[in-house]
């Protein structure tokens, strides 16, 4: 039997290290972090998952402001918005909830959101610094998956991780950081020959394909550490149930270590994306000196 890595136990860790930065930076400057989450829609599922990371940036001190805009809404209206947003110095993280209504263009939203404030680390200034292994704000499924695997490894060093998915949200800031940490990576997709033996290889499954367990136990390696990073709601007598990525009875029995969900990646994210807000002030807070360094 695996053994689980429970996101809900580390994400409280994370977000008690975010709640003792927030303190230093109240007491330090004088400033209460705060994220702009920005909804456009009626989404049942997103109201949850905006409702959720309201109710833990309160918890650790982070300010919110809630933009709930109509599904109806202009690729301008929601332009005016970010731009007072990124204008606005008492806001330090802007989170546009993925995905937009068909009418608005996701690349230009995500493109208009100034770089520092981009907690989602989606902005292409900020995908770049990560794949050319500099510091910068890293998309927070992806680091709180890092967090996760340094439980189950403190070296990932040599290890061979496959990462199933190529999303720019999930997939490749995965594959980057992995790479970061000297594994070597492999990534597979719907178009990749022979999935279930390149599995078998690794040492590390990432498991972010948005199938409904897709990996089963004979995909995976005995010792293997496999993270699920899958949220599919699926219905079983009227109740919603979330399910992963991957068969978790099967897999558990196989694998050497195993993240469910929930209780898995999801807290993680959330606690992820908080840490990117406290980032996100040091990082404007560096910028403003640096200004006025070279304004003398
Ligand atoms: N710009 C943007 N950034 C995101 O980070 C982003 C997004 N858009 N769009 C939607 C996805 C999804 N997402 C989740 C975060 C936490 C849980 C989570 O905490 N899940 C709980 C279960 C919650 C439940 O029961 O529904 C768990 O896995 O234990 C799930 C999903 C962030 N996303």
């Amino acid at each position: 039997m695996a053994q689980i890595i429970d996101g809900k136990a580390l994400s409280a860790q994370v977000l008690q290290q975010v709640a003792s930065d927030v303190a230093l930076l109240k007491d330090e400057h004088g400033i209460v972090p705060t994220l702009a989450v920005v909804l456009v829609g009626e989404d049942p599922a997103s109201q949850v998952y905006v409702r959720n990371k309201i109710k833990r940036a309160r918890e650790v001190g982070i300010g919110s402001k809630e933009y709930l805009l109509d599904a109806n809404t202009t690729q301008n209206e929601l332009a005016q918005l970010i731009d007072a947003l990124n204008d606005d110095a008492q806001v330090h993280g802007i989170l546009v909830q993925l995905p937009l209504p068909d009418q608005l263009d996701e690349d230009a939203v995500i493109a208009s959101i100034h770089p520092d404030k981009d907690v989602d680390g989606f902005h292409p200034l900020n995908v770049g610094a990560l794949a050319a292994g500099r510091d910068t704000l890293v998309p927070c499924t992806p680091q709180g998956c890092m967090i996760m695997l340094h439980q189950a490894h403190p070296d990932l060093s040599g290890k061979h991780a496959v990462v199933v998915g190529r999303s720019n949200i999930v997939g490749k800031p995965m594959a980057m950081l992995l790479l970061q940490a000297n594994c070597t990576v492999t990534i597979v997709h719907s178009r990749t020959r022979d999935i279930e033996s390149l599995c078998r290889h690794a040492d590390i499954v990432i498991a972010a394909a948005g199938r409904r367990e897709l990996i089963d136990a004979d995909w995976i390696k005995p010792g293997a550490t496999v993270i699920d990073v899958g949220i599919n709601a699926i219905e079983i007598e009227g109740k919603r149930k979330l399910v992963g990525d991957v068969a978790f009875e099967a897999v558990s029995q196989v694998a050497g270590a195993i993240s469910p969900v929930p209780g898995g990646v999801g807290p993680m994210t959330i606690a992820c994306l908080l840490l990117n807000t406290t980032r996100a002030v040091t990082r404007q807070l560096s910028v403003e000196h640096g200004a006025m360094a070279a304004n003398g």
